[in-house]
């Protein structure tokens, strides 16, 4: 049956299986209480978790898609060794499986797409009991745009039938929408959501030029684009560098198969080929249309993008 089904829908149904099981994984370290933090840099860190559910991510897609490029966060120095059996998730989610895929992505192959994957996005949250900000994420690049992805929240608790069930699932797919919860049409003001652990001087003159009704601090930028999904916040806006493509990949497949633009501050979209350096040095600026889009782009100063744009 499944040969029958274009290679995006399955990579995706695919994709929303295994970040269920990685998410399993981040909420398995946290509860065993060895998180194992290395510090990579400056306000830059990894956790067993952010290993862990990356090895599986990985390993699954791959033994399933041996041609497709797949860059994951993390520089695994553990890679080389058996990946347990119980992380190789080879099931594909049965709704996503179901879906019609749009007639632009039916041709696409293997060589085509490169997979970006933040095994845990919101790690500096994670270590500081910030759960509800933590994600994962995989996102689906065809010729350097993001046209599918997953956001997965490990943490979010939802009571069906009266039991409490962690986790939920959220995906998109290019001319098709979004699933896995239900969207919010924005805010009646402008309500920004913007870094809680990464802000420089640069991004505090960004959001000063918004003269937003609210600001929002929180972690990960897959959280982030969650909130604008469901009308908590209007604006996404980190007008610095710091995030990489990983970061963006998912969350920008996910925002624009629900009518929403991600960009830098320059307003230009970024490419997710293989080749593309991985910083997104520019910036995000994000929201759920492009109406909103353009506004916060109109109010972003010219001397700050002119700074962004030297670097
Ligand atoms: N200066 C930075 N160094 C490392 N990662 C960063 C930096 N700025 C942003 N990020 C990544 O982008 C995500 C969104 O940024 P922020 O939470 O600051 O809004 C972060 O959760 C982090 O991803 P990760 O947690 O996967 O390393
Ligand atoms: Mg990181
Ligand atoms: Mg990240
Ligand atoms: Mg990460």
């Amino acid at each position: 049956m499944s040969t029958s089904v274009p290679l995006i829908v399955k990579l995706l149904a695919s994709s929303v299986s295994v970040a269920n099981r990685a998410g399993k994984i981040v909420r398995d370290v946290m509860s065993k209480g060895e998180l194992g933090i290395v510090e990579k840099g400056k306000d830059d860190y990894q956790t067993e978790a952010d290993r862990s559910a990356q090895r599986c991510i990985i390993a699954s897609l791959a033994a399933q898609y041996p041609n497709i490029n797949i860059i994951g966060e993390e520089d695994n120095p553990d890679t080389e060794g058996d990946v347990p059996s119980d992380w190789i998730v080879i099931d594909t989610d049965k709704d996503v499986l179901s879906l019609e895929c749009p007639s632009s992505l039916q041709g696409v192959k293997e060589e085509d797409i490169v997979v970006w994957v933040d095994p845990l996005d919101g790690t500096s949250e994670y270590t500081q009991g910030f759960l509800e900000h933590v994600t994962v994420l995989i996102g689906i690049s065809v010729n350097e745009k993001p046209v599918a992805g997953v956001i997965h929240q490990p943490y979010y608790k939802t009571l069906i039938d009266g039991e409490k069930k962690m986790g939920r699932t959220i995906w998109g797919l290019q001319g098709v929408g979004v699933g896995g919860f239900t969207p919010a049409p924005p805010p009646d003001s402008l309500i920004i959501t913007t870094t809680r652990s990464h802000s420089n001087a640069l991004a505090e003159k960004g959001l000063q030029a918004m003269n937003a009704s609210q600001v929002l601090r929180v972690g990960g930028a897959g959280y982030k684009v969650l909130q604008l999904l469901e009308g908590v916040a209007s604006v996404y806006l980190f007008a610095t560098s710091g995030c990489k493509k990983w970061d963006t990949c998912a969350p920008e497949a996910v925002l624009s198969a629900a009518g929403g633009k991600l960009t830098d501050i320059l307003g230009n979209y970024y490419k997710y080929g293989a080749s593309e350096q991985r910083l997104n040095k520019t910036g995000v600026l994000a929201a759920v249309n492009n109406e909103l889009h353009s506004y916060a782009l109109s109010k972003i100063p010219e001397e700050l993008k002119e700074l962004q744009s030297k670097k």
